[in-house]
This record gives structure tokens, C-alpha cells and sequence, in this order.
């Protein structure tokens, strides 16, 4: 997908890009192949391929939850790495409050820069693990919407998420094929840790490449501060498995 087909692609989707967010992407797009050459950022550098599988790949939770591209939400994203899928949604859409945790620094040095040089504001960016972070009251059962790409199993995920989403929020978790499978392993989790699954949906990149499943989980309760290991499970503190 070359940028101009990035373009038409959402353009036909309803999202018609300014200049001022076209040369964003260019520039992320600079950003990250340059900066890849001094530290592991990513292992896709070919310009269609970026442009397909990070920056749209990234809007597709947009496509799959409109309010993303559109309201004044605020959105923790997990594991961010080099910004995906939070800074391409904060491109198309500059009114969300974003939260970026990683837990390698060089990764969130790199954001930092990055947002400058893209001239975005409302970025937070967090260094730590989720699952000491998630219970700080900075961050705990503070956001509308939490969602992590590429970052663990869909039980963990659950643990490492759903603390920091508002009661009334919800944690949208991208998925490629195994989601089903996934969510059945994770339904202890979602449980105890204040959730309820809600919507699962699909959609098909371009090309051919590949399905991306989105599994919603509704924020009902607050995620208490204790919660027993699922039984039968010895596993490694502190995920409920
Ligand atoms: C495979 S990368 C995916 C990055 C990005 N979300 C993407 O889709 O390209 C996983 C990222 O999650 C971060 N990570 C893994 N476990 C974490 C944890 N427990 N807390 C915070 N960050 C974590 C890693 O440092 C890494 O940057």
C-alpha cells in the first residue's frame, strides 16, 4: 500500500487526510526506518509495507469503533513499542488523550521525540510494566479505552489492561486469527478481574493480508486490588492465568 493508496484507502472509508497529516505519516515514516537502524523498533522498513501493516493496521480500531477517530476519548495503549496502534490514531485524530506505557525506555525515548517532531500534544508517555503501573491511582480505572497490539496472550493482556480502564470504559484487545481460542483461555480473567465480553469483531486488510480480530471487553466493575488465581493454575505471579 503506497501512501497514495493509504490515502484513497481511507479516503473511501470517509477520512480524507489535510497536508499537515499526510507529511505527519511521511515523517513518521522517516522516523521510524532511521531510527530502526540504531534500535530494534521494528522488523517491517519497506514503505508500502509500513504504511499497510502499521499505520493502517493501526486505524483499524478506528474502522472497528468509530468513536476512536471522531470523540475526545482518552486511550491507554499498552505496549506501544515504536507507537502503534496510538500514534497513527492520534493523527487522524488529534482530539484523543493518549497514554503510551512500554516498559523499555529507549522505546518511549524514541515516542518522545517522535511526538515532537510530529508536533502532537496531549501524549503521555509512561515508562514501567503494566502490572505495576495498572495499580497506581495515576493511571488505575482512569481511561475510556485501553488496547494493546502485539504484546501477549489474550488471558495476560486482560490483566495487564483492564485495571486502567474507567468502570463504563472498555479494554478493545487486537487480535490476529487465534482470538477465539484465545478468548476462551481468558474468560476466567475477564471475569474476575471486573469485565464482560462484549462485541468480537473482524476485518480484512487489503491485499489479502491477513484478518484482524478485535475482541471487546466492557468495563462493569472495578478490577479489585485481590483476586484469586484460577484454580489449577501454578503458573507465575501475579497473572491469573
Ligand atoms: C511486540 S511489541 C508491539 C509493539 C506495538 N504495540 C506494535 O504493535 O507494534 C511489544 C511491546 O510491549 C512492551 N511490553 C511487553 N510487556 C510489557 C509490560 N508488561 N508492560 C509494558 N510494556 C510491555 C515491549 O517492550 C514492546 O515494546
Amino acid at each position: 500500500m503506497k501512501p497514495e493508496e493509504f490515502y484513497q484507502a481511507l479516503s473511501q472509508r470517509g477520512i480524507e487526510l489535510s497536508s499537515k497529516q499526510k507529511e505527519q505519516f511521511q515523517i513518521y515514516f522517516h522516523e521510524l526506518v532511521e531510527t530502526n537502524k540504531v534500535m530494534n523498533l521494528t522488523t517491517i522498513t519497506e514503505e508500502s509495507q509500513v504504511y499497510l501493516k502499521h499505520f493502517y493496521d493501526s486505524l483499524v480500531l478506528g474502522f472497528v469503533d468509530e468513536r476512536i477517530l471522531t470523540d475526545e476519548l482518552s486511550l491507554c495503549d499498552i505496549g506501544s513499542g515504536a507507537g502503534f496502534p496510538s500514534i497513527p490514531l492520534k493523527i487522524v485524530n488529534p482530539k484523543l488523550k493518549i497514554t503510551m506505557v512500554d516498559s523499555l525506555n529507549k522505546r518511549i525515548k524514541f515516542l518522545n521525540d517522535l511526538s515532537g517532531k510530529l508536533n502532537l500534544t496531549g501524549i503521555n508517555l509512561v515508562h514501567g510494566r503494566a502490572e505495576e503501573l495498572g495499580k497506581n491511582k495515576l493511571y488505575r480505572e482512569n481511561y475510556d479505552v485501553v488496547t494493546a497490539r502485539a504484546v501477549a496472550a489474550m488471558n495476560v493482556l486482560t490483566e495487564l489492561c483492564l485495571p486502567f480502564a474507567k468502570v463504563g470504559g472498555e479494554f478493545i484487545a487486537m487480535k490476529s486469527e487465534k482470538a477465539p481460542e484465545e478468548l476462551n483461555e481468558a474468560t476466567y480473567a475477564i471475569k474476575i478481574l471486573g469485565g464482560k465480553v462484549g462485541d468480537q469483531k473482524s476485518f480484512e486488510l487489503p491485499n489479502n493480508e491477513g484478518v484482524r480480530n478485535f475482541i471487546f471487553v466492557d468495563k462493569t466493575k472495578p478490577t479489585p486490588k485481590k483476586y484469586p488465581r484460577k484454580p489449577g493454575t501454578p503458573g507465575r505471579k501475579p497473572l491469573v492465568g
